[in-house]
C-alpha cells in the first residue's frame, strides 16, 4: 500500500478513478504585483506529487510569474509583491521563519539559458551540497557528483573530464549539468522555466527523456510554448491567459477536449 504522511493525506485530491493523488505544493488565490501593475490574479492551483505539471499560455500570461512564486525566486525582484498563500506538504513557504535558502535547495530551478557555473562540471555539482553542510569528506563529494550526474543522465558523457569546465559542454550537456546541480542537493520539486528553449531537437529529447525519468522521485512545474513538449513529458497542464489561470486538467484532457474556448484557441494556435 501506498503510504501517506498525515499532511500529504491533508492535502491529497481525489481522482475521477476514485484514486488519491497526494498534492505536493498547493496555491490559493495567489497575486503577484511588479509594483503598481498586477501580473496574476487569484491563482488557484494544486501541484500532485511526482507528476510533470506544465504552465502554457501565450507570451506575458504570468506563466514564469508564477513558477517563480513556488520557490520565493519573485522576492529577488525590487518591487515583486506576492499575495495569496502557497504551502509546500501543508507548510507556508512564505511564513518569515523559512530559511529562503533551503526552501531553494527543495524547490530548485533550471532555467532558459543553462547557466553552470565558471568552474569545473565536479565544482558545479558539489558547490550547494558543500554550502548546505551536507558533504565534508572527498569520498561523499564524488559520491555527490556521480550519483547526480547520473540521475542526469550525464554520467557516461563527462566521467573522464569532471576537472574541466562545465561551460565547456554542449549546451543540450550544460543543461542536464544544471539539472544535477539542482539534484545534488536533494530537492523535492524541480522548476524549469522552458529548459528546452535553447536546445537543439536532439538535446531537446534527451531532456524531455530526463524529465520523464526524473518524476519517479521529484516533482516537476515546466514552462513551455511548445504545446508536443507539454504533451510530451507533463500529466497535467495549466493554462494561463492575461495573469489568470484559466484552467488546470489531465494533459490527455486539456490537449483533446478542453473545458474552456481560450484554451482550445490556444492549442490550435488561433493565439498566442
Ligand atoms: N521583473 C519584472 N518587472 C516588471 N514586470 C514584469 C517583470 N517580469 C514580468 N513582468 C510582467 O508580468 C507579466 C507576466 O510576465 P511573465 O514573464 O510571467 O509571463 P510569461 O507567461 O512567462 O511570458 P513568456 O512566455 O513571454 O516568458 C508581463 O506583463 C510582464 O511584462
Amino acid at each position: 500500500m501506498n503510504m501517506m504522511s498525515e499532511a500529504a493525506v491533508e492535502q491529497a485530491v481525489n481522482t475521477k478513478a476514485g484514486a488519491t493523488v497526494p498534492v505536493k505544493m498547493k496555491a490559493r488565490k495567489v497575486g503577484v504585483f511588479y509594483g503598481d501593475k498586477q501580473a496574476l490574479f487569484d491563482v488557484d492551483l494544486d501541484v500532485r506529487e511526482k507528476h510533470v505539471t506544465a504552465l502554457i499560455g501565450p507570451s506575458g500570461c504570468g506563466k514564469s510569474t508564477f513558477l517563480r512564486c513556488l520557490n520565493r525566486m519573485n522576492d529577488t525582484i525590487d518591487g515583486c509583491r506576492v499575495t495569496g498563500d502557497i504551502t509546500m506538504d501543508s507548510a507556508n513557504i512564505y511564513d518569515p521563519s523559512v530559511d529562503v535558502v533551503e526552501l531553494r535547495a527543495s524547490v530548485g530551478m533550471v532555467f532558459q539559458k543553462p547557466n553552470p557555473f565558471p568552474k569545473t562540471i565536479y565544482e558545479n555539482i558539489v558547490y550547494g551540497p558543500k554550502i548546505h553542510g551536507l558533504v565534508s569528506s572527498k569520498a561523499e563529494m564524488d559520491e555527490v557528483v556521480e550519483t547526480s550526474l547520473r540521475k542526469a543522465g550525464l554520467f557516461e558523457e563527462v566521467k573522464d573530464r569532471l576537472q574541466e569546465s562545465g561551460t565547456g559542454l554542449s549546451g543540450g550537456q550544460q543543461q542536464r549539468l544544471c539539472i544535477a546541480r539542482a539534484i545534488a542537493v536533494s530537492p523535492e520539486v524541480i522548476l524549469m522555466d522552458e529548459p528546452c528553449s535553447a536546445l537543439d531537437p536532439i538535446a531537446t529529447a534527451k531532456v524531455e527523456e530526463l524529465i520523464d525519468e526524473l518524476r519517479e522521485n521529484y516533482t516537476i512545474v515546466i514552462v513551455t510554448h511548445s504545446m508536443q513538449q507539454a504533451a510530451r513529458v507533463s500529466q497535467r497542464t495549466a493554462m494561463f491567459h492575461l495573469g489568470n489561470l484559466v484552467e488546470e486538467g489531465a494533459t490527455d484532457h486539456m490537449f483533446t477536449n478542453p473545458d474552456d474556448q481560450r484554451t482550445q484557441d490556444y492549442i490550435t494556435g488561433r493565439f498566442g
